[in-house]
């Protein structure tokens, strides 16, 4: 269990971390989620005593991360993959670690062999693709038989095999009861794999919440509706006060109407249906509907001309009044 209590982080003026107050549970994987820039690293670094919060406390199993003996038995990080010693080799990078923190050395090739680096573990870091880089990272972080993970961004460089792999990963180290604490700025892999979400914007806590929730607190759902009579439809919404939109296929879209509802007024007025669906948004939508006026660094909108369309360069978010 890590605990947070009005953690704070100043730097000068900026405050990039805000007064957060959460708690992350053993026996699921629990998503840090926020735009770029919202405080995640700065977060994880100060979780394992990399930076000293400006204010605020943070205990691992009741102790700060810097009093526990041994720390990577306790906890393992994965914050940047290319933190390992370059001219090293991956054994050697590992075999170090083991040392100095108490592990016995057999865990070297144990960790090499459960991230798929039996192969090169002899070879050195600095040639290592990103992905490599990662796995090595990761290796580094279970050494340690830890009971809490933490992962900061861990399917960066990784091609789809290993995203899955990551993703089981995960999922099965939350199973033996461990804590399992994972950022990431993408909510379609969150949606996979998380149990538990714990969102930020601009250093500020947005939810602290299980993924279900989020999501319906998040998103409205949508039913879509396909009727070869649309003048039919068209009258029995308009009759009951319901707004629909048509998408150019033809299919009606209403938000915020119960299904069952719909589909009896189709029913009672007689509108033939080839289709009556309900739709949830995804996490995505859930993410960028909460955190949508906290982002820093957003795209703007495509430039109008067709025949040459520009992305506009990043700019800061409007300021909150
Ligand atoms: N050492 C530092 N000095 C000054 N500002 C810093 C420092 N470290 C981080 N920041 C600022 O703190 C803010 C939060 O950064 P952080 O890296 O924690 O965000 P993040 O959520 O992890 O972002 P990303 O998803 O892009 O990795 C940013 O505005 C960043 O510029």
């Amino acid at each position: 269990m890590i605990e947070l209590a009005g953690v704070t982080k100043r730097y000068g003026e900026k405050v990039v971390v805000d007064d957060l107050t959460f708690a992350v549970r053993a026996g699921c994987v629990t998503g840090f989620l926020g735009p770029n820039g919202a405080g995640k690293s700065t977060t994880m670094r100060m979780m394992l005593g990399l930076d000293r919060p400006s204010a605020g406390t943070v205990l691992i199993d009741d102790k700060p991360y810097a009093s526990l003996p041994e720390p990577l038995r306790h906890v393992g990080a994965l914050l940047d993959a290319r933190a390992m010693h370059g001219g090293r080799s991956a054994y050697d990078n590992l075999r170090c670690l083991a040392l100095s923190n108490n592990i016995p050395l057999s865990r070297v090739n144990e960790a090499l062999e459960e991230v798929g680096l039996t192969a090169v573990a002899k070879k050195r870091p600095n040639g290592f693709s990103l992905g490599m880089a990662q796995r090595l990272g990761i290796a580094a972080a279970l050494l340690g038989d830890p009971r809490i993970v933490m992962l900061d961004e861990p399917v960066n460089g990784l091609d789809p095999e290993g995203i899955h792999w990551i993703r089981t990963l995960m999922k099965d180290l939350a199973a033996q009861g461990r804590t399992v604490f994972v950022s990431s700025h993408l909510m379609s892999e969150m949606a996979l794999t998380a149990d538990h979400l714990v969102v930020i914007g601009r250093g500020k806590l947005l939810a602290d919440t299980s993924m279900q929730e989020f999501i319906d607190n998040n998103s409205r759902s949508l039913v879509r509706i396909r009727t070869p009579e649309p003048e039919k439809l068209r009258d029995t919404l308009a009759s009951q006060g319901i707004t629909a939109t048509e998408t150019p296929e033809g299919v009606f879209e209403v938000r915020d109407e119960p299904v069952e509802r719909l589909g009896a007024l189709a029913f009672e007025h007689q509108v033939p249906l080839h289709e009556l669906s309900t739709q949830h948004a995804s996490l995505e939508e859930a993410f960028i509907a909460l955190t949508g006026e906290t982002t820093e660094y957003r795209t703007g909108p495509l430039a109008p001309s067709a025949g040459d369309p520009v992305l506009a360069a990043p700019q800061p978010a409007r300021t909150e009044s």
